[in-house]
């Protein structure tokens, strides 16, 4: 065996083999990353296995230029795992393990021995001027020798910390990191579980190996303390536990409670917004248990543990686990693979769970675990729909809304006011000839952002100026159209003027730090007046809130998305959930033109758990996921006719057996950033049928001589048809 089989960031799926030179055939190992030439370039690979012989005659075959680790980087086990991802995923292998990796393991950077920054405290009768650098200083001595990751987990910035360095007042050192199993744990006092709650988490407990279990639990009902309770007895056996949380849902409240149940328990945190360095920190960290728990966003899903115990999913609905581009995963459904992968039991908690999960609960697959009551009240919402029907509302609220809105303000509860729509409107038209403010560059509306006096293209991001002029007709005439929250936020200020209002989207709060700021106002009581996207909706818990308003529901009601009810349902529902959650029932408003609509209706009656179920009767009937299994194949390019040919070239002549084949159709979005957009629907009864033929198809797809002249990717699961 004097051959390896290297895996390269390149896209085309397969590997490369390499010569295994004399004097580095002691160093070499599956797993382990090596240097190759490639072209005329050189390229970080991984070796994933070893042959005797290769398709490349003997005179071709470079060889391997260098071994960059000493042990593998990637584990038998982990390797298996990416390339089941890789498999499901029709995604190449190399380009599969390294969105994996970090960037600096990417790079080819040398992982060392975790070393662990600490602080050690050298004049403890110190005074420090600085109100937070004398609290760091009182941490220190309270603590004595902390880590500086510790440190800095607890709110204290490197300003803080380099301020105490500088003045000879703490000495930086670095030590082995230790190993958190050498740690006793401590479990910090806990409410007494409820009835259902208990009986949840017994079944956790109780279950031996995998076992994936469904918890549907409405919005307060204490979901995260059954996942505390459930974790505690991982913990004590000594194996590490994953927390998936959706991008929105890392808020620092939810942090502060795993923090405060384990104290002193080293528990790290995984999102987009840690630098490359701080990345291979945790991966290290996970990787030589020096780190019990992760909570973490979808890519944490791909972090090597040593051992892990428990993988938790909370909002298993929730959009954001499923990757939209390059290796397009969805961190839920490969947190099963792992759950299996490893024996141990895999926990999905939601209000409004996915009809995909829903299903395989129903069907016997996952222990459906419910939980029917508020952990805290007895209350539950009630809803109201507004009928928007002839209704005077130029400012996009019907009169009983703000009569609504008054009286709640008026009793010294909070308000809030959702809308899925930043911007000032969606749109400016011309109210002599119709014009509508567009993307130059996508077939879609520019929204018109009035504080930057900008019209901007959500979809590339493309800006304008806002025209003086009807670009059309001339007319001066230009108005704006629709509602986003930054109208909505200026109409409700100048009518309430005195009441203090917050806005929360992803213009209010591009500043670092102004979303927290932003939560700490609403909790603090300061703002009255809360309006926001769904930054706003998801997962917060603002005991004030005794109203909430959703303005626009009617848009999700007629779309040519199938999953787009089901995405609805779940927004109010997560929405509604913001209110009442201090004692009284909370209120909720809907304005609608249809609320007879037979899904509002439904869902406002019965709850979630009664559409759900309905709603997966009509999946059925409609042949639709999850009785039936979709991929899509993308293809987009400048050039409309190289895109037609190309996903008309991969219909087959003959149809095929057991799968449907749909196209190629444009895109929902026929073109964004200038890119005309088409789409193949592959549909199958049967899962095995689907990928087998995806297999397939991807060779082809890599021999067509398009296939690099325009860009096309493979949706498995797709969870939106855009
Ligand atoms: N058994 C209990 N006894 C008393 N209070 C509890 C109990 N369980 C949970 N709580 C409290 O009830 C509130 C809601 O609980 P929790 O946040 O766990 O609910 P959740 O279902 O996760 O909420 P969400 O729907 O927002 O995700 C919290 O303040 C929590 O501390
Ligand atoms: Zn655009």
């Amino acid at each position: 065996m004097n051959i390896a089989e290297i895996a390269l960031k390149v896209p085309l799926s397969r590997t490369f083999d390499y010569q295994l030179p004399d004097e580095l055939v002691s160093q070499v190992g599956i797993g382990k990353r090596v240097l190759v030439s490639f072209g005329n370039r050189n390229l970080v690979g991984v070796i994933v296995g070893y042959k005797n012989s290769s398709d490349v005659p003997g005179d071709k075959l470079k060889a391997i230029s260098a071994v960059l680790d000493d042990t593998a980087i990637l584990n038998t086990r982990h390797l298996q795992f990416l390339r089941f991802c890789s498999q499901y995923y029709c995604h190449p292998l190399g380009e599969t393990l390294f969105t994996a990796l970090p960037a600096p393991l990417r790079e080819g950077q040398p992982i060392d021995k975790l070393a662990v920054k600490m602080l050690r405290l050298l004049e403890p009768s110190a005074k420090l001027r600085g109100k937070k650098q004398q609290e760091l200083l009182d941490y220190l001595k309270s603590s004595g020798t902390t880590s500086i990751n510790h440190v800095r987990a607890l709110g204290f910035t490197t300003a803080q910390i380099n301020a105490l360095l500088e003045k000879a007042i703490a000495a930086e050192f670095s030590a082995e990191a230790a190993d958190w199993r050498e740690q006793t744990i401590e479990i910090a006092a806990k409410p007494t579980l409820n009835q259902e709650q208990a009986a949840a988490c017994a079944a956790i407990k109780l279950s031996r190996g995998f076992q994936s279990f469904l918890l549907e639990g409405i919005t307060g009902s204490g979901k995260t303390e059954v996942y505390l309770q459930a974790l505690e007895d991982i913990l004590l056996l000594g194996k590490q536990a994953l927390v998936l949380v959706p991008e929105i849902g890392l808020t620092p409240q939810t942090v502060s409670r795993f923090r405060r149940r384990f104290p002193g328990l080293a528990i790290e945190l995984w999102h987009s917004n840690l630098t490359d360095n701080e990345r291979l920190q945790v991966w290290r960290r996970v990787e030589q248990q020096s780190c019990a728990i992760v909570i973490g966003t979808r890519s944490s899903i791909f972090l090597p543990f040593a051992e892990l115990g428990m993988i938790i999913v909370d909002e298993e609905h929730d959009a954001s686990f499923k990757q939209q581009d390059s290796l397009r995963y969805h961190a839920r459904d490969l947190a099963a693979y792992r759950a299996a992968q490893g024996n141990f039991p895999l926990l999905l908690g939601s209000a409004t769970p996915a009809l995909e999960t829903l299903h395989k609960a129903l069907t016997g697959k996952y222990q459906l675990l419910s939980l029917t009551r508020r952990a805290e009240t007895s209350t539950h919402n009630q809803f109201l729909l507004i009928d928007m029907k002839a209704q005077q509302a130029p400012q996009g609220f019907a009169a009983a809304t703000l009569v609504h809105i008054e009286r709640t303000l008026a009793r010294g509860k909070q308000v809030m006011v959702f809308l899925n729509r930043r911007g000032f409107a969606p749109t400016l038209i011309c109210h002599q000839c119709g014009w509508l403010s567009a993307c130059h560059r996508c077939s879609t509306n520019a929204t018109y952002h009035k504080g930057i006096a900008q019209l901007i293209c959500h979809h590339c991001a493309e800006q304008q100026p806002v025209p003086k002029q009807c670009p059309d007709c001339g007319s001066t005439q230009i108005m704006p159209t629709g509602f986003g929250t930054e109208q909505i936020a200026e109409f409700l200020q100048q009518r309430f003027a005195t009441t203090p209002l917050t806005r929360i989207d992803r213009d209010s709060t591009r500043k670092k730090g102004s979303f927290e700021q932003a939560l700490e106002d609403i909790h603090q009581g300061g703002a009255r007046l809360l309006v926001g996207t769904q930054m706003l909706a998801k997962g917060h818990h603002f005991p004030d809130v005794a109203l909430v308003v959703i303005l626009d529901v009617d848009a999700g009601l007629y779309s040519c998305d199938f999953r787009a009810t089901e995405h609805l349902a779940q927004l109010i529902v997560q929405v509604a959930g913001r209110a009442g959650r201090s004692g009284e029932a909370g209120m909720v408003l809907l304005q609608t033109h249809y609320p007879e609509h037979p899904l509002l209706q439904d869902l406002v009656n019965n709850g979630y758990q009664h559409f759900a179920r309905y709603a997966l009767t009509e999946r059925q009937e409609a042949h639709l996921p999850p009785y039936n299994h979709l991929a899509l194949i993308r293809a987009e390019g400048h050039n409309q006719n190289q895109v037609l040919q190309f996903l008309s070239d991969l219909v087959p002549v003959q149809p095929l057996c057991g799968i449907q084949l749909l196209g190629p159709l444009p895109a929902p979005m026929e073109r964004i950033a200038g890119k005309f957009r088409y789409q193949l629907h592959l549909q199958a009864d049967a899962r095995n049928l689907l990928h087998h033929y995806l297999a397939q198809l991807a060779d082809y797809i890599n021999s067509h001589p398009l296939a690099n002249r325009i860009r096309w990717s493979i949706d498995v699961d797709p969870m939106d048809m855009f």
